[in-house]
């Protein structure tokens, strides 16, 4: 099995940058084992019939998570499917940023804009018992697999789903928003597993702002008071966003994710 790995690492090194990764998340899947189990018994096992079929479509250029129907997001692990964003790393950080903020008592309400598969609420939801959270999204393909999650990881009492357009039609106050809204540019070159996600996850106009200039208007009105919002951006937003939402009268910080990039910008009331 060593050398079956190795076999697919190379074979897969052409189109992923994560080979290795991705060749041992698909054995795992294939002997229906965790990666940790397969990595400590890897010797002992053998290849299943069907691994070769599987490296096959992620050398066509499906994603890991859509082969195998799952990610790992934080504590928890979503189905994802097409409809949905697969969860990155990087969001992570809008999970720390609110553990830093609220610390083991952590928020009471919770929002997410743009749910997804639901992992950042549903991630907020497993870290801190006491707290409830509504999801809203534009995708009912999306809202399906969040629900799906809430259930599958016995959050449901506690997690709201609903279609929406940002959030109108959101009423009362939350003491974390956590909003990963689309935010790539139209016109930005893209390549990779990101051509295989939901357009409508991904792209917000000529700039990729057109999203922060729907949603910051409604922030003031939605963070209650000694509350905060987490909002994602790109790298190379920190600046443009941050001025959006300090132009509500926010107060505003900039958070980087594990490679020291901008990644979240952090909006607090006066
Ligand atoms: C970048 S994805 C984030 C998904 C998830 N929160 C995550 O971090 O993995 C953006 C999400 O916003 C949703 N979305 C796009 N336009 C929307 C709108 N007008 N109102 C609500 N959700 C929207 C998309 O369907 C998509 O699920």
């Amino acid at each position: 099995m060593p050398d079956a790995l190795r076999a697919a690492t190379d074979s897969l090194a052409r189109s992923s940058d994560t080979a290795r990764l991705d060749a041992e998340l698909l054995m795992a899947h294939a002997l229906g084992l965790s990666r940790g189990d397969m990595l400590m018994r890897q010797r002992d096992l053998g290849v299943p019939s069907d691994f070769a079929a599987l490296i096959a479509r992620r050398a066509a250029g499906e994603p890991v998570a859509h082969i195998i129907g799952t990610r790992d997001f934080w504590t928890i692990t979503l189905a994802v499917t097409p409809d949905t964003l697969i969860p990155r790393p990087d969001s992570e950080t809008l999970i720390e940023a609110a553990v830093d903020y609220f610390g083991a008592q952590g928020p009471q309400t919770v929002l997410d804009l743009g749910t997804g598969s639901g992992a950042l609420l549903l991630a907020a939801l497993a870290q801190w018992p006491q707290a409830r959270g509504l999801g809203i999204d534009a995708s009912a393909g999306a809202l399906l697999v969040a629900r799906g999650n809430a259930a599958r990881l016995d959050l449901d009492a506690r997690a709201e789903f609903r279609a929406g357009d940002w959030a109108t039609g959101v009423e009362g106050v939350f003491d974390l928003l956590l909003i990963n809204p689309p935010y790539i540019g139209v016109d930005e070159p893209l390549s990779g597993d990101v051509l295989r996600e939901p357009a409508s996850a991904l792209f917000a106009g000529a700039d990729g702002l057109d999203d922060y200039r729907r949603i910051a208007p409604d922030l003031p009105r939605l963070i209650a008071p000694g509350g905060m919002a987490a909002i994602e951006i790109g790298h190379r937003q920190g600046d443009s966003v941050g001025a959006l939402v300090a132009a509500q009268g926010l107060n505003v910080a900039i958070r980087c994710d594990l490679a020291g990039l901008d990644r979240c910008v952090i909006a607090t009331r006066t």
